[in-house]
């Protein structure tokens, strides 16, 4: 026993490897006759389950050696936690260096005895046996170095995790983003359906929304005579091509919307009531001149047109109601036409 009277460690084989295996935090133990020189010179202190230390990121100047018990080092972050028995020693970088702050916290898990080696106690431990501290050093130096790698394979990995976490979100985001799409388009006609319509223009309030607007209301005439005559396909292909017809007249800006059945509204950036009324002539027209070429079944029907401009600050259900007035007319009026909403005979 040793002047300083410490229960010796169970002696672990110890080469460099063993110091540090790769993958994990290197262990750090001492062969038993460095443990036997270390407590010719350390000071033993007795110390109680739960004591710390010092905490990560302390400075420190001293290398502690366990001769009894057991000290859990935590690294922080998510990097491994380690726990130390007897015979193995942590710190002594702190030791080596001088004033190092502490990689790790240092916590007792159990109660137990440490070897505390200061940096005087250290040179005379050199002084005692050189060649033995020479390999001591070569397995800390070591054992430093494979840490370090191991560290780096974790960053590494963390790395490729981190980046494979973010392709799995982009392609969260897009696929959220083509949902998105979908529930606002109408399956048939590729256009906005109503909800498309509503979340425009709550984007568009937020964003700003045009100084002026004009509203063209469309409805097909006696659309259920298409499907009652030539079947639903047939149907679905007049209102297609209804859809084609407000997409191909709508500028960038302009809004086509299949609201439901066979009713369609087109909101455009006007501030004439000229220029809504060419949008509706061209679509009324549009559909005259398809119709002057008769198939069978039909790939189009008349339609009719409420068309206004409206206030954009007010809401949709006070633009379709004044929008929905003029259509009510050219409806009564016998439908395949325009109606404005005041019904201005210039425009009637
Ligand atoms: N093919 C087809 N028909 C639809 C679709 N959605 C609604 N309809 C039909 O559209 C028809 C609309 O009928 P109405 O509201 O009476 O319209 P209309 O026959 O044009 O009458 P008017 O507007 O008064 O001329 C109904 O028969 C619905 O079943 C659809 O997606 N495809």
């Amino acid at each position: 026993m040793n002047r300083h009277s410490v229960v010796p460690p169970s002696a672990r084989a110890t080469n460099a490897l063993d110091a540090a295996h790769p993958g994990e935090m290197g262990t750090a133990s001492l062969t038993a006759d460095e443990y036997a020189l270390f407590a010719e010179f350390a000071t033993p202190r007795r110390v109680t389950a739960g004591e710390r230390l010092f905490h990560r990121g302390d400075h420190g100047a001293t290398m502690f050696v366990v001769a009894q018990g057991t000290v859990d080092l935590d690294f922080g972050d998510d990097l491994t936690a380690k726990s130390l028995g007897p015979g193995e020693f942590f710190g002594e970088l702190a030791l080596l260096i001088g004033d190092h702050a502490r990689s790790a916290g240092a916590v007792m898990a159990e109660a137990g005895v440490l070897l505390v080696l200061q940096q005087a106690e250290f040179e005379s431990l050199v002084e005692r046996n050189p060649r033995m501290l020479a390999q001591f050093l070569r397995r800390t130096i070591m054992r430093v170095v494979l840490n370090e790698q191991s560290l780096i394979r974790r960053l590494r990995l963390r790395n490729e995790e981190l980046q494979s976490a973010l392709d799995h979100l982009h392609a969260t985001t897009h696929q959220l983003n083509q949902t998105e799409e979908l529930i606002r388009t109408d399956d048939l006609t590729g256009l906005y359906n109503r909800r498309g319509l509503t979340l425009h223009l709550q984007e568009s309030r937020a964003i700003g929304m045009p100084a002026s607007l004009g509203l063209l209301l469309v409805d097909c005439d006696r659309f259920k005579q298409v499907n009652d005559e030539h079947g639903h396909l047939a149907g679905d292909r007049v209102l297609q091509s209804v859809a084609n017809i407000l997409r191909s007249v709508a500028g960038p800006d302009d809004i086509p919307c299949r609201l439901g059945g066979d009713e369609f509204c087109l909101l455009i950036t006007a501030d004439q009531p000229e220029k809504v009324m060419r949008y509706a002539d061209f679509i009324v027209s549009t559909t005259q001149g398809l119709l002057q070429v008769p198939q069978s079944p039909p790939h189009v029907c008349p339609v009719s047109v409420g068309a206004c401009l409206i206030d954009p600050a007010s809401d949709w259900n006070a633009w379709y109601a004044q929008a929905d007035a003029a259509l009510y007319r050219a409806k009564r009026l016998g439908g395949n036409r325009v109606e404005w909403q005041d019904g201005d005979p210039a425009h009637g």
